[in-house]
Formats: C-alpha cells, sequence, structure tokens
C-alpha cells in the first residue's frame, strides 16, 4: 500500500504521489518504459530506500522494519548481487542457514534442472544464471510476498518460459503474491492477475486485470469507413464524436497489450496529449 508516496533522487522526481492499495494473492505485473520509476517503487517497497515523501506498507508493515519483516518478503533487484568467491552450492547452504522457511527441496530441483554445475562459482556463472540463482533463492525462501524486478530480462526464451510456470506454480501451492516488473507484456499476460502501468513517475492506471479489460474499449472503424485507420487507440473526445456520427464503430474489449500500449503513450505531461482507452463502466 503506497500512500502519497514520492522519491526524488536529487533533482529528480522518480516516483511522485503513488497511492497504491493492493489486496494480498495478486501477481501484480508493474510495466512501464525505462526511467518510469519502477525499480524505485520497488526499491521503496523492499525498504532499500526512504521515500522523500508519503508513505509505503508491505503486507501491514513498514518495508524492513524487522527481521522477521525481511523474512516475509523476497526480492530480487535488477542487477542480482550475490556472492561471487560462493559457488551455487554455498549459495543454497547460506540460503538454509538464514531462512527458517527455507525449501531445500524445491532449491535443489530447481538448480538440478537448470544444469548449473552446483560447484561453480558465482562469479564464474552468466548473467542469465545468475538470475537464475537469485530467483531460486528468491523462490526457495518461501516468502508471503515475492518483488521482482524484471527477473526475466537476462533469461532465454525456454528458461524464461519454465521460469514463468515455476512462478505460477509456487503462487498457486504456497499462497504467495508476486510483484513483478518486466517489459514483456506478453509475459505478464500469462502470469498476472493485477496490473500497474508506471510513466514519467506517475501510477497511470492499476487494478485487476479482468476489471481493467472489462472496463476499456478499443475503439475501431466499421469495416466500410471511410476513414481506414486502423483499430487503434483514441481521445475519449474523439471517441464520444465518433461514435455519435456513426454507431457502427465497433468498440471491442482491448487486449492486455492494448491496454498496456495505449497507457505508455500517454503523455502525462499537464497539458499533454491526454490520448487514453475510452474506459466504459
Ligand atoms: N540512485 C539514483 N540516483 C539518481 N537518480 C536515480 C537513481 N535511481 C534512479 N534514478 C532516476 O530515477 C528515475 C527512475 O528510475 P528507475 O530506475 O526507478 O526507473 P525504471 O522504470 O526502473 O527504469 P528501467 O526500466 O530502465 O529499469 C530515472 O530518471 C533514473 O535516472
Amino acid at each position: 500500500m503506497a500512500d502519497a508516496l514520492s522519491k526524488r533522487y536529487r533533482t529528480t522526481w522518480a516516483l511522485t504521489d503513488c497511492n497504491l492499495s493492493i489486496p494480498a494473492g495478486h501477481v501484480v505485473g508493474l510495466v512501464g518504459p525505462n526511467g518510469a520509476g519502477k525499480s524505485t517503487l520497488l526499491n521503496l517497497a523492499v525498504g532499500l530506500t526512504p521515500p522523500t515523501s508519503g508513505s509505503v506498507e508491505v503486507l501491514g508493515r513498514g518495508p524492513g522494519s524487522s527481521r522477521a519483516q525481511l523474512a516475509r518478503v523476497g526480492f530480487v533487484a535488477q542487477n542480482p548481487s550475490l556472492y561471487t568467491a560462493l559457488s551455487v552450492v554455498d549459495h543454497l547452504k547460506l540460503g538454509a542457514r538464514l531462512n527458517r522457511t527455507w525449501d531445500a527441496p524445491y532449491a535443489q530441483r530447481r538448480i538440478d534442472r537448470l544444469g548449473v554445475d552446483p560447484g561453480r562459482r558465482a562469479g564464474g556463472l552468466s548473467g542469465g544464471q545468475l538470475a537464475q540463482l537469485a530467483l531460486t533463492m528468491a523462490i526457495a525462501k518461501r516468502p508471503e510476498l515475492l518483488i521482482l524486478d524484471e527477473p526475466v530480462a537476462s533469461v532465454d526464451p525456454l528458461a524464461r518460459r519454465d521460469f514463468l510456470t515455476d512462478l505460477a506454480d509456487a503462487v498457486g501451492e504456497a499462497d504467495m503474491s508476486v510483484i513483478l516488473s518486466s517489459h514483456l507484456i506478453t509475459d505478464l499476460e500469462r502470469v498476472c492477475d493485477y496490473l500497474i502501468v508506471l510513466t514519467s513517475a506517475r501510477v497511470q492506471v492499476a487494478g485487476p486485470v479482468k476489471e481493467l479489460l472489462a472496463g476499456h474499449r478499443v475503439v475501431a472503424p466499421p469495416d466500410d469507413a471511410d476513414d481506414r485507420r486502423s483499430p487503434s487507440v483514441i481521445s475519449i473526445g474523439e471517441l464520444a464524436d465518433r461514435a455519435a456520427q456513426d454507431p457502427a464503430w465497433s468498440a471491442p474489449q482491448p487486449s492486455l497489450e492494448d491496454l498496456v500500449l495505449a497507457y505508455l503513450s500517454r503523455d502525462p505531461t499537464p497539458g499533454g496529449n491526454r490520448t487514453v482507452l475510452e474506459a466504459r463502466q
């Protein structure tokens, strides 16, 4: 839960007046262009950086407020920091020592499946293998909330598919909530049931995916229209004009990709292009 949460780095506002209230039990997709503020929001949620103003609560408490609270949240940063001198198996042993809820069979199974030599030092792993090890550590901790900052960016397509399947299974088995930032909308489409779109440091839209899709329409010209623009996002004003002029204009429900792209292409600057998908309740 974020309440008027803002973060400034020197002169840059990385997050502005962010209000969110996400119920537990969701797999939340966080999407936005480079520099939108996604990592900042996730870092605030795990207590890695303090807010400039406003407040954030995770699982009902301040982030990182106690050891017990830290144990409830798993986090994989965009560039996961592991101990380069320690081997894969050393990491798993460390995980077991530090976490009372450590799921050793799961961790072992996942490492076996990845085909990574358990004796290999983390410093000698590829970027993708490091990401996989960090993910394994985070899930094996069996947190109540798992926060993943672009976890699959450096992972190959097959491993990405397996990871998403793993994640969905882990959520089902362990009653775990997940917040996952990604640029890959198809991945979000596969696993997320809650969406946050962040652009230019501001939340543009947030809510359960089903409700968001049901509450929006893509406006498409009829087949015989003179105006042959492809179905696209149009402004609310334009939609009203179109519908008044020609009720044959169809307005089907968007896909998640339509919805995300519409909000990403919205210019949030004051007086900017307010083009959005039409919302119909
Ligand atoms: N430690 C920092 N010091 C100064 N500015 C920062 C710092 N961290 C982030 N920023 C700035 O804050 C803004 C938001 O950055 P952030 O990393 O949160 O974006 P992001 O959405 O995660 O981007 P990406 O998709 O590229 O990872 C950017 O303008 C960035 O340059």
